[in-house]
């Protein structure tokens, strides 16, 4: 309880004078509160009894008096203290929020985002509540327990005793209770941030869980979270119920002995009259106020839980701000160069080990490898996200980390896969790396993303409202956005991180038309897995596994036929219509596939015939673990992860794999009816060539000299 009432003071620090006239007014009008009941003493015992008119008229305007000065001082708390608390609630919120822009990108890969919204919405008001209630009904119940017990012990000292005694009783429940009571509250606030947590979930996935009729399915398990709720709900119910409930009957019994021991000592003349009458109403008046205060308690308890919460988050360590030097001129692109770079996210797993490279200023560099090889880390190291374990980035020759972080990202323009839009109008949307520029670099950079013939198309032009985080717009114009935003400020350095692969193959195309036009006179950085897109690049830096195993340009690498050779070999001969509902496979790349190795080319271009195009948007699940399977895949576009039911993974599912252009899954349905072993989802917008074992197996027959070879290889494949 003190430390809630220290933390109260230290959040009203900063506005001194305006606590001190609360706490002055705030005093005169309890004084009058406390010592009224005083009064009927007086009065019995000096005005009524002996019949003094003169000191009737004398006592009345005197309390007439302190009950004017009372009202007032009571107006004048009640303002100061509705001010100092929506000032102290302003200053958390400022400083909570300004908190969280300053933490590391890593806090936030750790935290749902429901969990950050349970601060705003269950801590802070949590501490307001208990704000009002301590500065009001609490200092009030206080003083007047305080005060009424020193009368008290005037009037009577012995009946004040008593009181003394069975107050210490009324505090002792709550304060037993006191840890259970903060564990279950603790509890609570936890299991309600991640109810919000999978609201706001939810909602965002609208689109997936009716596309997909999911609804009963999200119903239920937002059910069972529902009935955990339910049970830490209804201990805390009760225990609210239990720490307002000890303190009243305590009280009651408190309140008979007083009666029966106050009218006996009155009985026997040890007191006045007056002095009894006195006695009771001090006492009625101090039992209101401890009433008061045990209903006080759960509010306190509720605080403490949020306040530690608070102090938690505030206590997260926040990005590191980097040195004094500036890493990049403005418009001059810069030379990238990582230095022996090793780095984990976790101890014991390096992902990537010893990088080094260097990129030249004004050339494109392109990082390609396979899924989890490290090309994603290594942008967000350049970016300042995350601080190698060994070795440097430098920029122009200096350490990332002697640059000010802030100077040295205000020249850099970076587009991801997904970009947020904010809630807001075309125009702040794309203003947003550049407040001050006017409507006509505005117009510059969007007609450079080639978006702006767009816009004006717009009933309201650079006027129209983004809903839903860009939803009104297609999924090319949201990226085209994004790059408007990014070269807005016409940065030296471009960074891209995937950022084509969510779009359908027109928008791609004519997207990285806008990019090779960009990257005149800039360092652009690109993370890709589609090599047709950065077959023009500088350099090609090729990852696998955390490292660095190739370099080079797409035709020298072709010509070395390393492992950058079969990485290409595994997405060419593999081609997409414009419109992205019809894919193609050549024989050349058919007879890639292990199990069609070896075979007369004759024949596999029969075969190509026989596979089917099929489409997925992100989120499907194409394969179902545990359902019979049929059909062989391949990826002409697009990637997917496969996940098994584990009861180790933290949502019940262990991702495998990620596969991606080029990679097949499914080969053993080829050969017979097996229940698929794994779960296969769209990650992205995935175009598949598709093909059934009857209809292979059809043509098999037709062909018995590769019959055998096809059945045997899948085989051995599956053994
Ligand atoms: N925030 C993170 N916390 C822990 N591990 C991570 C985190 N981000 C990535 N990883 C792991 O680091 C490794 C490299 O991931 P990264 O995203 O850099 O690879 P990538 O080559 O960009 O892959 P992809 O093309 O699939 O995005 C992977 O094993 C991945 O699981």
């Amino acid at each position: 309880m003190l430390l809630v009432i220290r933390n109260l003071f230290y959040y009203m620090r900063p506005y001194k004078p305006l606590a001190v006239v609360f706490f002055f007014t705030l005093l005169l009008d309890l004084a009058f509160v406390s010592l009224a009941p005083l009064s009927f003493k007086v009065m019995i015992d000096k005005a009524i009894v002996p019949q003094d008119t003169r000191y009737f008229f004398l006592i009345l305007s005197a309390l007439g008096i302190g009950g004017l000065i009372g009202v007032s001082s009571g107006i004048i708390s009640d303002y100061a203290l509705a001010r100092l608390s929506a000032r102290v609630q302003l200053d958390l919120r400022e400083r909570l929020f300004a908190h969280l822009q300053q933490l590391n990108i890593g806090f936030f890969q750790k935290t749902h985002a429901g969990d950050l919204l349970a601060y705003f919405s269950a801590d802070l008001p949590a501490i307001e509540r208990a704000m009002t209630v301590i500065l009001t009904v609490g200092i009030q119940s206080l003083s007047v327990v305080l005060i009424s017990t020193a009368v008290l012990f005037y009037l009577q000292w012995s009946m004040a005793v008593c009181i003394v005694i069975g107050a210490a009783v009324i505090f002792a429940g709550p304060y037993l209770l006191g840890g259970r009571a903060q564990a279950v509250q603790s509890e609570y606030k936890e299991q309600a941030a991640r109810l919000s947590s999978d609201v706001q979930e939810n909602m965002k996935a609208q689109k997936v869980i009716k596309g997909f009729s999911l609804q009963q399915a999200m119903a239920d398990k937002f059910s069972e979270r529902l009935q955990s709720m339910f049970l830490i709900n209804y201990k805390r119910n009760m225990m609210n119920a239990q720490l307002e409930r000890i303190p009243m009957v305590s009280l009651l019994l408190i309140n008979l002995s007083i009666i029966g021991v106050g009218s006996y000592l009155a009985l026997r003349g040890h007191i006045t009259v007056g002095a009894l009458v006195a006695f009771f109403t001090m006492y009625t008046s101090m039992g209101n106020s401890v009433f008061n205060l045990t209903f006080a308690i759960p509010a306190f308890t509720d605080a403490l839980v949020s306040m530690n919460r608070i102090r938690s988050l505030l206590d997260e360590p926040l990005e590191a701000s980097g040195g004094s030097k500036t890493g990049i001129v403005p418009g001059h692109s810069p030379e990238v160069h990582f230095d022996g770079v090793t780095f984990s996210y976790a101890e014991d797993r390096e992902v990537l080990k010893q990088i080094s490279l260097r990129i030249p200023p004004g050339t494109t560099a392109a990082f390609v490898g396979s899924s989890g090889s490290g090309k994603s880390t290594l942008m967000q190291l350049l970016l300042g996200f995350y601080e190698p374990k060994a070795g440097y980035v430098r920029l122009n020759g200096i350490s990332l980390q002697e640059i000010n972080r802030h100077a040295f990202r205000e020249q850099i323009g970076i587009v991801f896969q997904d970009n947020f839009l904010f809630r807001g109008t075309i125009l702040d949307n794309i203003r947003i790396t550049k407040p001050e520029a006017g409507l006509d670099e505005v117009i510059r950079a969007a007609r450079q993303a080639e978006i702006h013939d767009y816009i004006v198309s717009l009933p309201d032009g650079y006027d129209t409202l983004l809903i839903d985080e860009g939803s009104n717009l297609s999924g090319g114009q949201r990226q085209r956005m994004a790059i408007a935003r990014a070269i807005l400020r016409d940065p030296p350095l471009l960074l891209l991180d995937e950022a084509t692969s969510a779009l359908d193959p027109i928008s791609e195309a004519s997207i990285n038309r806008t990019f090779e036009q960009l990257s005149r006179n800039r360092t652009v950085v690109t993370v890709t897995h589609r090599l047709a897109s950065i077959v023009h690049a500088d350099h090609i830096f090729v990852f696998d596994q955390g490292r660095l195993v190739d370099s080079g340009t797409h035709r020298q690498m072709l010509a070395q036929g390393g492992f950058y050779r079969t990485l290409w070999d595994k997405q060419s001969g593999l081609s997409v219509s414009v419109s992205g509902q019809e894919a193609e496979i050549d024989e050349e790349r058919l007879s890639r596939l292990p199990f069609f190795r070896g075979v007369d080319l004759d024949i596999l271009r029969e075969i190509k015939g026989l596979f089917n195009t099929e489409t997925a948007p992100v989120g499907q699940t194409v394969i179902y673990e545990g359902e019979p399977g049929e059909k062989f895949y391949l990826i002409a576009r697009g990637r997917v992860e496969i996940t098994k039911r584990s009861a180790d993974a933290e949502n019940g599912r262990l991702r495998l794999a990620v596969l991606e252009d080029g990679d097949h899954f499914g080969e053993i349905a080829l050969l017979e009816n097996v229940p698929r072993t794994a779960d296969v989802t769209a990650l992205t917008p995935c175009v598949f060539l598709t093909l059934q074992r009857k209809v292979l197996y059809y043509v098999l027959t037709q062909y018995p000299e590769i019959d055998a070879h096809v059945r045997q290889t899948i085989k051995a494949r599956r053994n």
